[in-house]
């Protein structure tokens, strides 16, 4: 057997050649013209294929010139802020009335959401056992990965999981979306108990409760919240729910769909996707990345000070030293995310509500001030500006939700934009996703093991 400290250093030594033996020339992707990132020179994406589901503006065309302008978000052709206003204006839930648009492609009328509300709620349950002999086995701090867990796990119970017929699918998926709550909310449950030794409550969702209220009763001891801390979560949802075909997450959803693989796979794959720091998970770094600065920075409401940290934290010198303000920038996005705009005005209300307006005034001045450093400091294509991510761990803290929950929470919302794409997927597009790679090796003779 190999000691611990042999093992690490023998892996130490082999990641060495790993290093060594996986390097390419960078000037070759130049050469061949390697779209790294499947971006093309100007940080625009490959094309990869069409979606009807939704639609992202960042540009504007003035005279043949192509002008970064504010952010514009469709679903299914309706503007995110018509929505929003629409769902709001009518005292309602958003969630529920957007996964309809976004899996189905119409506003539902009385009765096709009342109906597709049963739906959901006569699907919100969990096998029997299910949450004793998979949830509380092996907790975790990553509750993406028991999210992943429970996915793959559930197939195990469906006796059609390899079905890709639609019908089957769309059950699986609604299926999935009604239960992704109960599964993030037990399996931090199970962590909160068994890792930090905190007690222990499971309760069950109230089918006349919307998504996000729901969420909200399972993970609070005693089951209460306001309706404007509901409403807030609702709002999250619907904004985090869908963003094209591209985003890593649902380019995944088409890639292994693609391979005809079955809705459990395929939906495991885009969660393991969408918890990288640079995506999904970007919401708890900006958090971390909060509270290192207050731990850096004295005077929170001075700018030089504060941009000083921004500063360090490009240069690598801060935080992860991953060069990055998480929360900022997007590949698409230039002047504004029309998400985060939405976010923001709700976000002001609900820290004032929570007393909470100095941290608040912190956010908005790093927002202004982060894409003035990041530019000044990196290659700019177009602009950069405050992303969906950058105010939703803050609202989720007021929330009193655990940081630990929050890319679950993002997940929650994004598994009905994977639904919509793996069925649009499924519908249009019968061919295998299979991208090239130029081999840049050389053939080689073997060499017996005497002679090496
Ligand atoms: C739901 C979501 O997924 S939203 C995104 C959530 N992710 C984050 O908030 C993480 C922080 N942001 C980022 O890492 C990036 O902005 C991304 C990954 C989202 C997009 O990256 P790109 O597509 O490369 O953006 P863009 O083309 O505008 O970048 C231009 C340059 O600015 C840099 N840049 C962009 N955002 C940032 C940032 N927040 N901090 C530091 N540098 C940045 C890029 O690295 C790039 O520099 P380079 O060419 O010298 O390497
Ligand atoms: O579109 C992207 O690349 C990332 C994003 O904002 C999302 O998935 O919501």
């Amino acid at each position: 057997m190999i000691e611990r400290m042999d093992w690490k250093n023998k892996i130490d030594d082999l990641s060495k050649l790993c290093r060594e033996n996986s390097q390419i020339d960078s000037s070759l992707y130049k050469r061949y013209d390697v779209q790294k990132g499947l971006r093309d020179k100007n940080g625009v994406g490959v094309l990869a294929g069409l979606t009807n589901i939704s639609s992202i503006e960042a540009y504007k065309y003035e005279n043949d010139q192509k002008i970064p302008c504010e952010g514009k978000l469709l679903y299914r052709g309706y503007n995110i802020i018509d929505l929003v206003n629409g769902y709001l204006k009518d005292n309602q839930f958003g969630f529920e009335e957007t996964a309809y648009l976004l899996l189905f492609g119409n506003l539902p009328n009385n009765k096709q959401i009342t109906d597709f509300k049963e739906l959901l709620a006569s699907s919100r349950s969990l096998p029997t056992n299910f949450v004793r002999d998979v949830i509380m086995k092996a907790p975790s701090k990553d509750i993406m990965n028991s999210l992943a867990k429970g996915v793959l796990t559930l197939s195990s119970y469906d006796e059609h999981a390899s079905d890709v017929s639609i019908q089957t699918v769309l059950g699986q998926c609604m299926m999935l979306t009604s239960v992704f709550p109960m599964l993030a909310v037990y399996s931090y449950h199970a962590y909160n108990h068994y890792d930090r030794d905190k007690s222990m409550y499971i309760h069950r969702p109230d089918p006349n409760l919307s998504t996000a209220e729901n969420i909200l009763r399972m993970l609070r001891p005693d089951m209460k919240y306001t309706e404007l801390e509901a409403k807030v979560l609702d709002l999250a949802l619907v904004l985090h729910m869908e963003h094209g075909g591209g985003n890593n997450s649902t380019f995944t959803t088409h890639v292994v769909s693609s391979s005809g693989t079955d809705t459990y796979s395929s939906i495991a794959a885009a969660l393991c996707s969408l918890k990288g720091p640079k995506h999904g998970g970007a919401n708890i770094k900006v958090v971390e990345m909060m509270e290192d600065l207050k731990q850096h920075v004295t005077r929170y409401e001075d700018e030089e000070e504060v941009g000083a940290y921004l500063e360090r934290l490009v240069d690598k010198e801060a935080f992860d030293r991953k060069g990055l303000i998480y929360g900022i920038g997007h590949a698409i996005y230039s002047l504004s995310d029309p998400r985060a705009t939405i976010f923001k005005t709700f976000v002001e209300q609900l820290s004032e509500e929570k007393g909470n307006h100095e941290e608040f005034a912190l956010y908005s001045m790093i927002e202004r001030l982060a894409p003035k450093i990041i530019e000044k400091k990196r290659n700019m294509y177009k602009g950069v500006s405050a992303n969906v991510d950058f105010y939703s761990g803050f609202v989720y803290s007021m929330l009193g939700i655990p940081l630990e929950l929050f890319t679950p929470i993002f997940a929650i919302a994004r598994v009905v934009g994977w639904s919509a794409h793996r069925i649009e997927e499924l519908i249009n597009v019968d061919k295998i996703i299979r991208p090239a790679y130029k081999s840049v090796s050389e053939e080689k003779n073997y060499i017996p093991m005497c002679e090496r």
